[in-house]
């Protein structure tokens, strides 16, 4: 099994690209949890919208899957602008940033995924965009070369990224707005599946939304993947309600522990206990033990090992918590 057909995973799979947009709530008021982003967000909408200004930029940042894409296109939603999509390696020179920004609509959102691959020089481009509407183009080459200024409309640029860390000081700092989102607790789970069940006319008992939230890592993409399969085996069992029982066997059958954790994530902690005697470990040693990449291994797996504290980051390494030793039923080597 690849990271592409793990049902835990956190990341959009292809075909979940396309699907996702069915799902995706379209106003703030049916944009479930993030309270203290949406609170904010829906303050500084307003503000901007009383002074007939455009919003100030924002840079959305969060693991995988937890609704920077579906907040984005909110945004351009509520303060009435065109939603421009791309990307941080889609822009490849300072022209197509240029092509980009000149073809924009005062009030649009231009948003930017993965702003933290934007290159250098690009991201020059950006800084007068960003702070004075206005974009400074250089005509020729050699002594008779010199620069234009270009004025741009009032736009809003919206950043999403979930490497907050590796975005560079100066572009962080022309955000206005920075807003972190977190893992969403059950309830909120619950209402996201319960609000995803009701688009695909499907019912959904209380306690069966409920097992789904708890088992969905705090993730609503992984709450709603699993929702869909779930249903599937419900489906074919002829039940017209998905029931707590219905939910419960088929989550077992996909191998999802009451954790939301898989066999990718037991290989990977147990890889820890037994063979580490639980840390620490290198984060290159981890990524060998399970067969991926260093970087997948602390963008889409770790961050959520890390939050129900099954292990920490020390200087050395990582390591296993006694929670983690419980989980396994397994006892912690120093206790
Ligand atoms: N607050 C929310 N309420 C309801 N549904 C949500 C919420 N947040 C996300 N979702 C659902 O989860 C799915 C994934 O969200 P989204 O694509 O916005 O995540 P993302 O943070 O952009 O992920 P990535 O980092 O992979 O780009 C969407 O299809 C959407 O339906
Ligand atoms: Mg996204």
């Amino acid at each position: 099994m690849t990271l592409d057909d793990r049902l835990v995973s956190s990341e959009a799979t292809n075909t979940e690209l396309t699907s996702e947009q069915q799902l995706r709530p379209a106003t703030l008021h049916d944009y479930i949890g993030q309270k203290n982003v949406k609170d904010n967000l829906s303050v500084f909408m307003e503000a901007a919208k009383l002074r007939g200004e455009a919003l100030d930029h924002v840079l959305l940042y969060g693991p995988p899957g937890l609704g920077k894409t579906t907040l984005a296109s909110i945004i351009a939603a509520e303060m009435g602008g065109e939603l421009r999509t791309t990307s941080g390696p889609a822009i490849e020179r300072a022209g197509d940033l240029a092509a980009i920004l000149t073809a924009l609509e005062p009030g649009d959102v231009l948003f930017i995924d993965e702003i933290h691959r934007l290159n250098r020089v690009v991201e020059e481009v950006l800084y007068p965009a960003m702070e004075d509407f206005c974009l400074d183009i250089v005509i020729g080459k050699g002594p008779t070369a010199r620069s234009v200024r270009l004025d741009l409309p009032p736009f809003t640029l919206v950043g999403a990224t979930t490497r907050a860390g590796m975005i560079s000081a100066p572009l962080r700092d022309r955000f206005g707005v920075l807003s972190r989102l977190e893992y969403y607790n059950p309830e909120d789970l619950a209402q996201i599946v319960q609000r995803s069940a009701n688009v695909f006319d499907t019912v959904l008992s209380k306690e069966a939304g409920y097992e789904l939230a708890r088992r969905s890592r705090g993730t609503p993409r992984i709450a709603n993947r699993l929702l869909k399969r779930v249903r599937d085996f419900s489906q074919v069992n002829g039940e017209s309600i998905i029931s707590l029982e219905s939910a419960s066997t088929a989550l077992e059958k996909l191998h999802v522990d009451p954790l939301g954790l898989d066999h990718i994530d037991d290989k990977l902690l147990k890889g820890m206990m037994v063979q580490f005697k639980g840390g620490p470990v290198g984060l290159e040693t981890i990524a060998a033990t399970i067969g991926e990449e260093p970087d997948t291994i602390e963008e889409v797996y770790e961050p959520y090992l890390l939050q129900i504290g099954f292990i920490q980051r020390t200087p050395r390494g990582r390591v296993a918590t006694p929670l983690c030793y419980d989980h396994f039923g397994l006892e912690f080597p120093n206790g």
